[in-house]
């Protein structure tokens, strides 16, 4: 921070402080009497475990919930939020993860969506709309023209769209929610320097991330969470390493899990072959095998076809040409259902909230949905004493923070989501499975707990696919490495689990490829 940032934050009142907030649901207090201080030109971490209550302040704070207990004060002054355009109005915006453009607009009509809504579209001259919109466009520094369709666009550039947005509503405060979670490295990079870029201009940030690395790159201070509560009083990023701040966040030392080098015979029964492999997304061939036991990690970038590939052999697209051999048997998979029931693949999705779960039910609903078939009785109805024994069953062996399995998914927090989409999985009783982006937005202790439980299903028989564009994680957990490039596979390495030799040997595979996603 320059000296002159540091007088300006210093001298000033806060400009926001929340003071003793509390906030319950039924069943759980997801604050408990929770107070943080943001100075201007601030970025403050807010950190905390999966279920700490982070998305409950971030929800606070932007008016979608009222608080039961405790009081809010922007620049010293008492303020109420009874909905989420007050706080917009006074300078709060939340900036979410790219979801929240409308994909069929300009990028200027974005940016200006407020004064397109306000008006009839006809009477918006459309010239002045791109001319403005190039002012908050050059603002967070992206090299894209207003005219140019939002849809067009990548993760990070969406991203930072959605803060020119904010920026367009004069916002003073941001909230920024994973914002690397789903962005390359470089995009990740360029967003944390217009954050730094914009905080020499006074705008105060809290930044909610899992990624360590990246709060100590970016954030100057941290207030942590833990079990609705403070764990501690704000401290700076300077007075902090990475193990003291684990042990606030998990209110102990961080279980370094390593797992050891397995020797795969070369007479293991190769469970999965695919030879040659296309579909309409997946249009290069790709070979590859699978081992009783193994866990493959699938590394590349973002877009180098990791994921289509997992859709064909999980039945989600069609295969247009080569084989698929289970227990050296030729496949057609040619259903979600029959990559299931038949053939005992099971795809644990990264995008769990559009495509793994439903939000609007319960748990014990989503944990046994993949099953139903099997669990109907002889009057093809479903027993909910059967589904919730089940979800009962991985509730306590997924260690699923909740009340009651009775719990809607979508009030969990995203790590616990992310462990019913495990347990979804883990139901119907796979031979393989294949995990894509396992860990992303969760927390360190509930990313050892899902490595375990991984290398758990290895050991007792199971075939593991874990797709994975950070680094550490891969090289830690799994046995062998294919590299994707370019919806090729590029490299197919034994993992030796010595980080410098094979990070180097991966990015070699890698070269030519272009940028890193963000571990
Ligand atoms: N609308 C709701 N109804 C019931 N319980 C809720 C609701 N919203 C949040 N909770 C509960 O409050 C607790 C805090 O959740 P919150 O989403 O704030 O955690 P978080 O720190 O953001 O976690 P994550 O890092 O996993 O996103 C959790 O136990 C969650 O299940």
């Amino acid at each position: 921070m320059s000296t002159n940032r540091m007088e300006n934050a210093e001298s000033s009142v806060p400009v926001l402080e929340l003071k003793n907030i509390s906030k319950s649901f039924p069943g759980v207090k997801a604050l408990d009497n929770v107070s943080l201080t943001l100075n201007k030109g601030e970025v403050l971490a807010l950190m905390g475990e999966n279920g700490a209550g982070k998305s409950t302040l971030i929800k606070i704070i932007t008016g979608v919930y009222t608080p039961d207990e405790g009081s809010i004060l922007l620049n010293g002054q008492n303020v109420s939020f009874s909905n989420p355009h007050e706080p917009i109005h006074q300078g709060i915006n939340v900036v979410h993860q790219e979801r929240n453009l409308v994909p069929t607009f300009t990028v200027a009509e974005n940016i200006l969506l407020e004064r397109i809504t306000k008006k009839s579209f006809s009477v918006i001259d459309k010239n002045q709309l791109f001319k403005d919109a190039q002012q908050y466009i050059d603002m967070v520094g992206l090299n894209v023209s207003p005219e140019t369709n939002v849809e067009t666009l990548s993760a990070g550039q969406k991203q930072l769209i959605e803060i020119a947005k904010a920026l367009s509503s004069n916002a003073k405060i941001m909230l920024l929610d994973e914002p690397t979670a789903s962005i390359s490295l470089k995009e990740a990079n360029k967003l944390i320097d217009t954050v730094r870029e914009l905080q020499k201009q006074g705008v105060s940030f809290i930044y909610v991330s899992h990624k360590l690395e990246e709060i100590f790159q970016i954030a100057s201070s941290v207030t942590v969470l833990r079990d609705g509560k403070n764990a501690g009083p704000k401290s700076s990023i300077k007075d902090l390493n990475r193990d003291s701040l684990i042990s606030m966040m998990v209110g102990r030392k961080e279980n370094k899990l390593s797992f050891p080098i397995k020797e795969m015979k070369n007479d293991s029964e190769i469970v999965l072959k695919v030879k040659d492999l296309r579909s309409n997304e997946s249009y290069k061939k790709k070979s590859f095998q699978l081992a009783k036991g193994e866990i493959l990690g699938w590394y590349g970038l973002v877009g180098s076809g990791r994921t289509e590939l997992a859709r064909v052999l999980t039945g989600i697209d069609p295969a247009t040409s080569g084989d698929i051999e289970i227990k050296g048997k030729k496949v057609n998979i040619n259903s979600v259902s029959d990559a299931l029931n038949k053939h005992k693949i099971a795809y644990i999705s990264e995008n769990r909230k559009e495509e793994g779960l439903f939000l609007m039910h319960p748990i014990f609903n989503n944990v046994a949905a993949s099953i139903w078939n099997r669990i109907r009785n002889r009057f093809f109805t479903l027993s909910m004493n059967t589904e919730k024994m089940i979800a009962e069953e991985y509730k306590s062996k997924l260690e699923i923070k909740t009340p009651s399995v009775l719990q809607i998914v979508g009030n969990l927090s995203g790590g616990n989501q992310q462990k019913v989409s495990i347990a979804k999985g883990l139901s119907t009783e796979p031979e393989i499975l294949i995990f894509d982006e396992p860990t992303v937005g969760i927390d360190v202790k509930t990313k050892a707990e899902i490595h375990q439980l991984i290398w758990d299903l290895a050991e007792s028989g199971k075939s593991v696919i874990v797709i994975s564009s950070d680094m550490p994680e891969i090289i830690q957990l799994v046995d062998r490495i294919l590299v994707f490039r370019n919806e090729e596979i590029s490299g197919d390495i034994i993992n030796n689990k010595n980080y410098d030799v094979m990070s180097k040997e991966i990015m070699e595979n890698i070269i030519g490829g272009g940028e890193q996603k963000i571990s």
